[in-house]
């Protein structure tokens, strides 16, 4: 990558790191997160760097090697899913006699909530519906909200450039791209994801992707502890694939909410971590050197839990 792409990168990784160090420092995870969306400059920094990064540099990838992309790798599982037939073959897996409701694509379109959107990439597809919203949205397309804490109830609400609440079981597929590890704790993952579930319709997909540069087996670890905390949410995982630079993973709602106890919860959620979470970031070279160390046994077995498709 160019030095700007590099610097570009740097601005993006440094807010996740500094949000890291100062939950370590303080353990006070509620304060850490308010004090940071209250740091106006530094999330419109990170949003015009994380745009130009992701249109600028990565876009060369995408068109000289389409399938390096993310957005490629989403928009070619949707049509799969939604136009192809795949819904269908998923259903019969299943064995749900769930029947899907009639207006399952209003005008033919897939309504998608794109969280931690940025730049709205999915907007330029005409057969979405998308929804695009940002902590600290870098075009006018995107719409403001704090997926954490916004209000989930019966419609969703929009004033201006926020989105105040959001419509339980109202969407075909949620998007999560490159958004979980931004979070410096995993029970912050965890919400995201229980509320993914109760905004999707059954049978819609929860989408998500999350950076990794080295070869799968090295995280196999991490996404198997992912897969097996969603689904106790009640989703099931159905395909993975392993991208130069990205995990990519689509979950299918199969089951209504499932009532969990509050031990069962905290449990659940410290699943969702990720390898950072275990290191003092204050250290910044270990940033580099983050990986969770793994026996030749388990490398061995990563081998074989990551294929192409899980069923
Ligand atoms: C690394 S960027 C990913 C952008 C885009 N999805 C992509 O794949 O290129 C992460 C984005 O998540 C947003 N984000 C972080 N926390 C969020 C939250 N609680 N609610 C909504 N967006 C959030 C950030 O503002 C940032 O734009």
């Amino acid at each position: 990558m160019s030095n700007d792409g590099k610097n570009l990168a740097d601005i993006v990784k440094n807010v996740h790191r500094r949000l890291r160090q100062e939950l370590h420092k303080t353990g006070d995870l509620e304060s850490v997160w308010i004090n940071h969306c209250r740091n106006v400059p530094c999330l419109k920094k990170y949003a015009s760097s994380m745009h130009k990064l992701a249109t600028e540099h990565w876009e060369q990838l995408r068109v000289s090697n389409p399938a390096t992309s993310r957005i490629n790798w989403t928009w070619s599982f949707l049509q799969y899913y939604f136009f192809s037939g795949g819904l269908q073959q998923h259903r019969q897996k299943s064995n749900s006699d769930t029947e899907w409701p009639k207006l399952i694509l209003n005008e033919s379109k897939v309504a998608v909530l794109d969280v931690g959107s940025c730049y709205n990439p999915f907007g330029e597809y005409e057969e979405l519906d998308v929804l695009s919203i940002d902590l600290c949205p870098a075009l006018e397309s995107v719409y403001q909200c704090d997926f954490l804490n916004i209000p989930l109830g019966k419609t969703t609400v929009i004033d201006g450039q926020s989105v105040l609440s959001l419509a339980t079981n109202q969407f075909h597929c949620i998007v999560f791209s490159f958004l979980l590890e931004y979070f410096p704790s995993p029970s912050q993952r965890w919400t995201c994801c229980e509320k993914a579930h109760l905004l999707l319709l059954r049978e819609g997909i929860l989408i998500i992707i999350t950076p990794d540069s080295k070869a799968a087996h090295s995280n196999s670890k991490v996404m198997r502890s992912w897969r097996e905390a969603l689904s106790a949410i009640g989703f099931k995982r159905i395909k993975y694939e392993k991208l130069q630079h990205a995990h990519c993973m689509a979950f299918r709602k199969n089951s209504v909410e499932s009532v969990l106890k509050a031990e069962d919860r905290e449990l659940l959620a410290s699943k969702m971590y990720i390898p950072q979470d275990f290191y003092n970031p204050s250290d910044s070279e270990n940033e580099e050197k983050d990986e969770i160390k793994f026996t030749e046994a388990e490398l061995a077995e990563g081998f074989t839990n990551l294929p192409l498709f899980d069923e």
